[in-house]
């Protein structure tokens, strides 16, 4: 897959672990910035990398923030984005599993390197289960296009 990697200034450390572990799985990763810890406005940065999720040019996305809630804020404000805040590699799993999650983000102030590589991993391996969660997946896209969801049956 080719996974589009970038974060605030306060994702930067973090960003370099994130790369390499995309990279050890044998994945492409494009970097989004922002390259330095010269302080930018985290929705400048998830737009970009929402963007390019939303119109194909990647697979998926993973952003980091101080805390990460800004970055899936902001993500989540783009058409055909599913950007799941999480904390732990359960959160990663169940995020692919249940919600077909297309961007992770994460704390880059609260998360250490080891639990940032073992999510990476488990949110890049994990497949969505579909069945009753393609539904409710449905149903996300539906309030997308100002409907509402329980008009969607299946
Ligand atoms: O969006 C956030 C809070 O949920 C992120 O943690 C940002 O990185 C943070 O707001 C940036 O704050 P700073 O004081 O300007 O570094």
């Amino acid at each position: 897959m080719k996974i589009a990697v970038a974060s605030d200034h306060r994702g930067i450390k973090a960003v370099e672990q994130i790369k390499a572990t995309v990279a050890e799985l044998d994945h492409e990763y494009i970097d989004l910035g922002c390259c330095n810890d010269h302080p930018v406005d985290y929705p400048d940065v998830a737009y970009l990398a929402a963007e390019a999720v939303s119109s194909g040019k990647v697979d998926r996305a993973v952003l980091v923030c101080g805390t990460g809630i800004g970055m899936s804020i902001a993500a989540n404000k783009v058409k055909g984005v599913r950007a799941a805040l999480c904390f732990d590699e359960l959160n990663a799993k169940i995020s692919r599993q249940h919600n077909d999650a297309n961007v992770l983000c994460m704390s880059g102030d609260l998360l250490g390197n080891t639990m940032l590589r073992k999510m990476v991993e488990t949110w890049l391996t994990t497949e969505f289960l579909g069945g009753r969660h393609k539904r409710r997946v449905s149903k996300i896209a539906a309030i997308e296009e100002g409907k509402d969801p329980r008009t969607v049956t299946d």
